[in-house]
């Protein structure tokens, strides 16, 4: 059977895909999710058998969850959903005090709980990753190795890098196409949700810049709330991640809203 090759273009990622012609179309397999299909379909009567089938990635909004000292999986659950209601269009279970056992049944809980309405990646723990099915993780510079975190996700789940500085974006740069899908950059301001060394909006710009430059796609994190958006939107990040911005508010659908309408309208 002869493939087609096609090039989709998510936000700076290009992934190739094989198209073939489906013999059996009562046999295709169902989409497992909007946004990310393990076995997606392409025009009618084909399949499309990917040789890479990432989700798509939207940095825009992305949802980083609080990580709470007293475990609340329903605030999380609840916080994510309404998020999504809002407009995130990517969030990231970061729960510094759980257990592997306790991330996977959470991931598993706000995967469900969205309907993979959009992409959810597991912070610091492949394995709570892999266990949850979900789309992806996030790691940092003193996690494991990248390429042995994309050889344990396998080629279909997204992968993120902190980035906190040149010597940190040279390394990422350094890794083997296909590794990374994008890069954290922070903390652009200071912030109590994590100590952390404050990069500055002249720190983020040069970093986004080298990052575009390489054709890896960033997304900026730390203090960010919605009077930051106008600074953040001169310089290359393709979107921010917050944490307060989105979990301390007391209604998370209309935070994310207002900051998804201030970020698209600051380009
Ligand atoms: C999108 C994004 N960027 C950066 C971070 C920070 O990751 P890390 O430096 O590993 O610190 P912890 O979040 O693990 O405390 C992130 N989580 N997400
Ligand atoms: C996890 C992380 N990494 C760098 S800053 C940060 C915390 C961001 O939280 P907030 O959006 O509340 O400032
Ligand atoms: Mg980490």
């Amino acid at each position: 059977m002869e493939g087609l090759g096609c090039r989709l273009r998510s936000p700076s990622t290009f992934h190739t895909l094989v198209i073939r012609q489906q013999r059996h179309p009562e046999r295709t397999p169902a989409s497992r999710a909007p946004h990310a299909p393990r076995h997606p379909r392409g025009a009618a009567g084909m399949t499309v058998t990917s040789t890479l089938t990432r989700p798509h990635l939207d940095l825009s909004l992305y949802l980083v969850t609080i990580s709470l000292d007293e475990r609340d999986d329903d605030r999380i659950v609840a916080t994510c959903q309404a998020a999504v209601e809002g407009g995130a269009t990517l969030i990231q279970l970061r729960d510094k005090h759980a257990t592997t056992e306790q991330r996977s049944a959470l991931a598993r809980r706000i995967i469900d709980a969205i309907g993979r309405a959009v992409p959810v990646l597991v912070n610091d723990d492949i394995n709570a990753a892999i266990a949850a099915d979900a789309e992806g993780a996030h790691i940092g510079q003193d996690d494991l190795p990248p390429t042995v975190a994309r050889q344990r996700l396998g080629p279909d789940r997204l992968l993120g890098l902190s980035v906190h500085n040149d010597a940190e974006l040279d390394y990422a740069l350094a890794q083997p196409a296909g590794t990374l899908d994008y890069i954290g950059l922070g903390a652009v301001y200071p912030t109590q949700t994590k100590e952390v060394k404050v990069l500055g909006i002249d720190g983020l710009r040069h970093l986004a810049a080298r990052a575009h430059a390489h054709g890896l796609p960033c997304v900026a994190i730390g203090g960010i709330g919605g009077e930051r958006l106008s600074d953040i939107a001169t310089t290359e990040a393709d979107g921010i991640a917050v944490v307060s911005a989105i979990c301390a508010q007391p209604d998370p659908a209309a935070a994310a809203k207002a900051l998804l309408t201030r970020w698209k309208q600051a380009h």
